[in-house]
């Protein structure tokens, strides 16, 4: 299946019609009531820049008894997590942002390519850009990272390379609801993972994905089914 380009998709995209009732992920004091037909799985987008492996739990996940399906993959650039789409039969967009005027427009695509999808839930998997307040409004409290570090500690773009350089001894991963800040929202889940004396970047970056990939499927599926309550930074799926 090939990569298609916003644009490729803004033409040939048919709105699809409107599901089922689904789990909404409401950013409210209310848990959503769930009046959305069982059968019915909830739609993911996952959003990616780099390898994909959590993507590629995510998708294997959904193969099985899963109450979600990965509805596309979106993507800012070439990218392995394209390819595992591909494998998987799992339509796959590119929005790069040097193909826009700037940042704002590149933001617009983006959110118009992941809302031709009709997404209940959005995931950011390893995506290396920075989410607009256009993109946010459209999927309000429906954003879903997973970040390499014990959040607060170590947010951005080298989460493993700076708890390396810091020296702790344990770090870990954090899955957050994503606000309009930088890793700064309401955190959903934590797992920790011990800094070997012996820890490469990357062996404790793997060790450390192993981890994100399991909690990020525990969580998605928490999410579609049970919703979330945000209350300030508290997080709470009932
Ligand atoms: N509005 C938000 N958008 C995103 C968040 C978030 O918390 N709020 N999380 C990120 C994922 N992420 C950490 O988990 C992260 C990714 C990238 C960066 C960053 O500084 N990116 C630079 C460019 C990096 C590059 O293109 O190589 C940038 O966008 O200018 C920080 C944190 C997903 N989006
Ligand atoms: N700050 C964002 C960030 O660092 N995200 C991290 O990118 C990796 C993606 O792995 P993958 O490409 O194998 O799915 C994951 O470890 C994720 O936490």
């Amino acid at each position: 299946m090939p990569v298609a380009s916003s644009d490729e998709l803004a033409r040939s995209v048919i709105r699809r019609s409107a599901l089922n009732s689904h789990t909404d992920v409401r950013s409210t004091h209310s848990a959503p009531v769930d009046s959305r037909d069982p059968e019915t799985p909830s739609r993911v987008v996952v959003l990616a820049s780099g390898s994909g492996t959590l993507f590629q739990a995510l998708a294997d996940a959904a193969t099985g008894d899963f109450p979600a399906c990965i509805a596309a993959l979106v993507t800012d650039r070439d990218c392995e997590a394209e390819a595992r789409a591909q494998r998987a039969g799992i339509e796959c967009v590119r929005v790069t942002p040097r193909s826009y005027s700037d940042r704002a427009a590149w933001n617009h695509a983006l959110t118009s390519v992941v809302d031709s999808y009709r997404p209940d839930l959005v995931v950011t998997a390893g995506f290396m850009r920075i989410l607009g307040p256009e993109f946010l409004a459209a999927f309000p409290g429906k954003i879903v990272n997973s970040h390499p570090a014990l959040l607060p500690a170590f947010p951005g773009a080298h989460a493993v390379r700076d708890a390396l350089s810091y020296g702790v001894r344990v770090t870990g991963t954090t899955i957050h609801i994503v606000d309009e800040g930088v890793d700064t929202g309401p955190v959903l889940a934590q797992e920790a993972v011990t800094v070997g004396t012996d820890d490469s970047e990357s062996s404790l970056h793997e060790r450390i994905k192993a981890v994100e990939r399991r909690l990020l499927v525990e969580v998605v599926a928490a999410l579609v089914t049970r919703g979330v309550i945000i209350d300030g930074r508290k997080a709470l799926i009932p």
